[in-house]
């Protein structure tokens, strides 16, 4: 099963790049810009990935990104990623990138997407590994931050295969986003948020009335409002869940009490994804196995899972049907 669900063609549609930094390159990166991290090996950062909830999380995910000041730092964490990845068998990475964090701390947009785009194209030339990148707004600052934010990307904009929603869930609707999710609709960006992670399935109706997103990162509680469940289904909305992020943030206590098999009962279109594999355990290949081990999920229902990603995955229609050619082999 290990090597079908290697070979598997994936795409990975639920990913932070941030979330991607390996403690190895954190220190490799502090050291080439001079900065001093509390912690004095590898082994202590991965310690301290002792997570409670989201916030304990974001907390440790915002203080690692640090590290990251110029063009070769962001090219070089996004390229160590899709190395990784495509050594796992993922051929499609949607990346969310948190622009605001970096903006935080005096690194401007520039610097974040030459480095990105140029790791991107990398992938793509010596991996054959395709990418797409979508902006996230930080939904625990003022929505006027994401709006400027918006609106000083518009060189970028012609680069964007969508526009996200993330950080700290609790308290931050999808209502207090409408203004620059319509503004994302008038440019013509594809629109995705997260809802129902952390907070209540009202949040899930948001998204989709009121941001109008074409998937729901994570969903899972949407399992306590069945009317909720039937218009997932109906609409075949597309959730990217996230099984060890779940296990590692708390929201489920392990692997064996996960929803997913409630979620695939109901007949949702899901999709599997790492959301951050440097900080939650794991990759995609990680996820996939540790759902065959929870679950004992059979190679069709794997087939089935990686075919929604890629029919959901923002690429050409040329490439999809490469991989899906690519995908019915794998049977
Ligand atoms: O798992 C997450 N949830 C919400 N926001 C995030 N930002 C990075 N990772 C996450
Ligand atoms: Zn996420």
């Amino acid at each position: 099963m290990h090597d079908f669900l290697r070979r598997l063609p994936k795409a990975e549609l639920h990913l932070h790049i941030e979330g991607s930094l390996e403690p190895e390159l954190m220190f490799s990166l502090a050291e080439r810009n001079g900065i001093r991290l509390p912690y004095d090996s590898v082994e202590e950062v991965r310690a301290a990935y002792d997570f409670t909830d989201l916030q304990s999380f974001l907390d440790l995910y915002y203080q690692g990104m640090s590290v990251l000041r110029t063009a070769e730092d962001f090219h070089d964490l996004a390229m160590d990623y899709f190395r990784r990845a495509s050594d796992e068998g993922v051929v499609h990475v949607e990346m969310h990138v948190d622009p605001q964090a970096h903006l935080a701390r005096g690194v401007e947009l520039p610097v974040v997407m030459e480095g990105l785009s140029l790791a991107r194209r990398r992938a793509w030339r010596e991996l054959g590994l395709s990418s797409a990148l979508i902006l996230a707004f930080l939904r625990d600052r003022p929505a006027e931050e994401a709006m400027e934010m918006l609106e000083r990307a518009a060189p970028y904009w012609e680069m964007l295969d969508g526009v996200g929603l993330d950080s700290a869930e609790q308290g931050n609707p999808p209502e207090k986003f409408v203004a620059v999710f319509r503004f994302a609709r008038e440019l013509g960006i594809p629109r995705v948020a997260h809802a129902g992670e952390e907070g209540p399935p009202e949040y899930i109706r948001q998204a989709l009335d009121l941001l109008d997103v074409c998937r729901i990162d994570h969903g899972v509680r949407c399992l306590e409002d069945p009317a909720l469940v039937a218009r997932l289904r109906d609409e075949q909305v597309v959730l990217t869940v996230c099984p060890l992020s779940n296990v590692r943030l708390r929201v489920v206590e392990q692997m064996a009490d996960h929803p997913l098999p409630q979620l695939l009962e109901a007949g949702l279109r899901l999709t599997l994804n790492s959301d951050d594999p440097a900080y939650f355990g794991g990759g995609m290949l990680a996820n996939f196995e540790a759902c065959h081990d929870a679950f004992g999920w059979s190679r069709e229902t794997f087939v089935a899972l990686a075919g929604n990603a890629l029919e959901a995955a923002f690429m050409s229609d040329e490439r999809r049907q490469a991989l899906l050619r690519q995908l019915a082999k794998a049977r």
